[in-house]
């Protein structure tokens, strides 16, 4: 079973638009986990755009009350800062990706062989703090050997060309070959799967039926769009059906 991590950043965008206390990032994750979600993904940007540290902080006293099976996956570029505060709120998983802060969003992977150096080093600490490690990663079957020798235990797979080819079948359907065939490499070197950027509750049943050995995936932007029609909850639902590799007998509706 592909895992879900309900990422909260865009809800966080929406409460800073006026600054008052809602939404309620805190309560929409709890909604979210009460509904199934394995996790909750977050991604710290150094210019606060969205997730602040007391967010973080916020989810992490949630889940620990709440949810002490479930995960809290913390994205980002590591500075220092960034890897102080995974650490100090206990990430269960670190997604590390090589966002320049000016990035509108992350749209490329670690490019493994430059990198390496940077890296291993950050990574044998993470490991040796008992947090997960996860490396962006374009979903290129060449890149995975590269990927394996830092130490990392996972890839995350970017599927933002998958995601944004939705409405051109043969776009899609090449990206969802390079990503069979980058999840199979990540595999044969011992790597676990994860994969995210850009998915739909439709994308995400093709995916995991095509790649069931995803180990999760995580997704924001389209499930908060489908929550303001459906509600978190039932979009939860519905994206855990798509998690098992089945099309909802629903649309997505994202009006
Ligand atoms: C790493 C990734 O693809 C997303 O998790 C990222 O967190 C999106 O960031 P924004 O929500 O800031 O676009
Ligand atoms: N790592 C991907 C993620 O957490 C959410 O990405 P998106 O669904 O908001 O594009």
């Amino acid at each position: 079973m592909t895992h879900l991590s309900v990422n909260v950043n865009v809800a966080a965008l929406l409460r800073n638009r006026r600054d008052h206390a809602w939404p309620d990032i805190v309560g929409l994750g709890r909604t979210a986990l009460q509904a199934g979600a394995f996790g909750i993904t977050v991604h710290p940007r150094p210019d606060q755009r969205h997730i602040r540290p007391s967010d973080v902080w916020d989810l992490r006293t949630m889940l620990d009350a709440e949810f002490p099976d479930r995960e809290l996956n913390v994205e980002g570029f590591p500075t220092s800062d960034f890897l102080a505060l995974a650490h100090d709120v206990r990430a269960d998983q670190i997604t590390l990706v090589p966002d320049d802060p000016a990035q509108a969003t992350s749209d490329h992977g670690w490019d493994f062989t430059a990198e390496k150096a940077f890296l291993m080093p950050i990574i044998a600490d993470l490991k040796f703090n008992r947090h997960r490690v996860a490396l962006f990663a374009d979903p290129d079957a060449t890149h995975m050997k590269a990927a394996a020798e830092t130490g990392a235990d996972r890839v995350e797979l970017y599927t933002g060309p998958y995601g944004s080819a939705y409405d051109d079948p043969v776009a899609q359907t090449r990206a969802l070959d390079r990503l069979e065939d980058a999840a199979r490499a990540a595999a044969n070197e011992g790597l676990g799967i994860n994969a995210g950027h850009d998915l739909t509750v439709e994308g995400t049943a093709r995916l995991v039926g095509r790649v069931p050995s995803i180990d999760e995936v995580s997704i924001g932007h389209a499930l908060f769009c489908d929550a303001l029609s459906h509600g978190m909850a039932e979009t939860v639902r519905r994206y855990l059906v798509s998690c098992d590799g089945q099309m909802n007998p629903s649309t997505r509706d994202c009006s």
